[in-house]
């Protein structure tokens, strides 16, 4: 079991040559920082090389792309973590991360200020606060709080612009709207997390939460009466795809595509195809028929002509039997965590009379590392998530036994084959073999676990949300 302060695998890894001689001689800290530096020296070879000026927070030049060398950059992440954190004060620790860090990114958000100052250039407090109709005492508290925070700058004093962070505010409304939804959904509901636990103890009910209290009905009710909210939170979802922990990385890099030679996949609930058309550019053998509700898959298009003649759409709603027959995998990726087990088994029953004996049943779903297999770095994310569903909707990622017993009780002709973390990621593959003939739908008596269903319609997606604050 690894201790807080003691290296991980990533970090040992990465150690200098002849390392394990001088470590006994070296202290943690050094030991720490020579890694840093051995480690940035060659993320700066690496960005030599493909031209790229020095990293930087100013809105006016490019974010450095890592891609190429995410290993790397994740070990001196991890390093300076510990570094870190190893020289601050038991009570520093404490007060980190400081609850503060939100008021001011709230204060952003709610006045539109990145949209009152031009990418290009700078606005003063006088300017802005005409166009945001705020004290000029009051935002330059905040935005000075934010600034330390690498959203703005002052280039010269008294005169605002864009970091790349505040930048990416003001140009990208999926991450607008993603730490809108943290701010104004999430954040609510946290503060009443600890009520919500005293008021229902134990409580795995989505109408027991924080977030019921905080605002009289669950998310899932305010998001149906609120299309306001609903298009915010819908386009706050799609900033996810581009976050590390739930990109397409994962789905090409986390199973054995390859492996399955030339194949059809089934992608169920597969919205507008993000994940087939990942994975048809990565795997040419590979062809996919992506069903969705009628409304999505009205939105759906391949633009590539590579892979145009690979990838078929269709309305089909999942829980109704299966019509595309044959297929090698039925692949079902976000999509189960909004699902009650009794629904899960629905939908895996409602495949049966499609799939011949051999056809896989591959499950994409959320899934919280076991401590100590990934970077700190990346495992408080993925706790952060954790904590986010558990305010918001009462729900929690399955684990290994919740998807052996679904399968179980989905029937015998399954064959529950494991679950597989995607290395350093918070989502796992989930699979099952199918080994009986074409069958009926079969009815089932509902699950009967010792636990209480947890996955009672949570609010899905925010299984997914990941922090991007404090
Ligand atoms: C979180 S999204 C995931 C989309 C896609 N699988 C991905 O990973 O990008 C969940 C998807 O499940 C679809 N879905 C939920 N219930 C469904 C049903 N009964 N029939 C068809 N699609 C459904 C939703 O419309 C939505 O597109």
């Amino acid at each position: 079991m690894l201790e807080d302060d003691q290296l991980t695998h990533e970090t040992l890894a990465a150690r200098p040559p002849n390392s394990s001689t001088q470590a006994a001689e070296m202290s943690r800290l050094l030991e720490l920082a020579n890694a840093i530096q051995a480690q940035v020296t060659e993320m700066q070879k690496h960005l030599t090389e493909t031209g790229q000026p020095d990293p930087s927070f100013d809105g006016q030049t490019k974010a450095t792309d890592y891609k190429g060398i995410d290993d790397t950059r994740s070990a001196v992440l991890e390093n300076l973590t510990h570094l870190q954190e190893l020289l601050m004060t038991p009570q520093e620790l404490l007060f980190t991360p400081a609850p503060t860090a939100l008021i001011a990114r709230h204060v952003i958000d709610r006045f539109r200020i990145m949209h009152a100052i031009p990418v290009t250039g700078s606005r003063t407090y006088e300017e802005l606060a005409w166009a945001t109709m705020l004290p000029i005492k009051t935002l330059r508290r905040n935005l000075r709080h934010a600034m330390r925070q690498r959203i703005f700058h002052e280039p010269s004093p008294g005169h605002i612009a864009h970091t790349q962070a505040s930048r990416l505010l003001a140009e990208d409304d999926k991450t607008r709207d993603y730490l809108g939804t943290v701010l104004q959904e999430v954040w609510p509901a946290a503060t009443r997390a600890c009520d919500a636990m005293v008021h229902w103890p134990g409580s795995r009910e989505r109408c027991e939460t924080g977030y019921q209290l905080a605002f009289g009905r669950t998310m899932e009710e305010t998001l149906e009466r609120n299309p306001v909210k609903r298009a915010r939170y819908n386009n706050a979802m799609g900033a996810l795809t581009d976050d590390w922990s739930f990109s397409l990385e994962h789905v090409v890099r986390g199973y054995d595509w390859a492996g399955l030679g030339r194949a059809t996949v089934l992608d169920l609930g597969g919205g507008v195809g993000t994940a087939s058309l990942g994975l048809a550019e990565a795997f040419p053998l590979l062809e996919f028929v992506v069903e969705d509700r009628e409304g999505v898959i009205a939105n759906a298009a391949v633009d590539d002509p590579e892979i145009q003649g690979r990838i078929t759409f269709v309305e089909h709603d999942i829980l109704q039997e299966q019509p595309v027959k044959d297929a090698e995998v039925y692949f079902i990726r976000r999509v189960l965590m909004q699902m009650t087990d009794s629904e899960c088994i629905d939908i895996f029953n409602a495949l049966k009379p499609a799939m011949k004996c051999g056809s896989k049943v591959i499950v994409q779903d959320p899934m919280i590392p076991d401590p100590g297999t990934c970077p700190v770095w990346q495992e408080r994310r993925y706790r952060d998530s954790d904590m986010l569903a558990f305010v918001s909707s009462n729900s929690s990622p399955r684990e290994w036994d919740d998807w052996e017993r679904i399968f179980e009780q989905a029937g015998p002709g399954f064959k529950f084959q494991g679950v597989t973390m995607a290395p350093c990621s918070n989502t796992a593959f989930v699979e099952a073999i199918w080994q009986g003939g074409s069958a009926p739908v079969e009815e089932h008596e509902g699950v009967d676990g010792e636990q209480p269903d947890q996955h009672e319609g949570a609010v899905s997606t925010l299984e997914a949300l990941i922090t991007v604050v404090g």
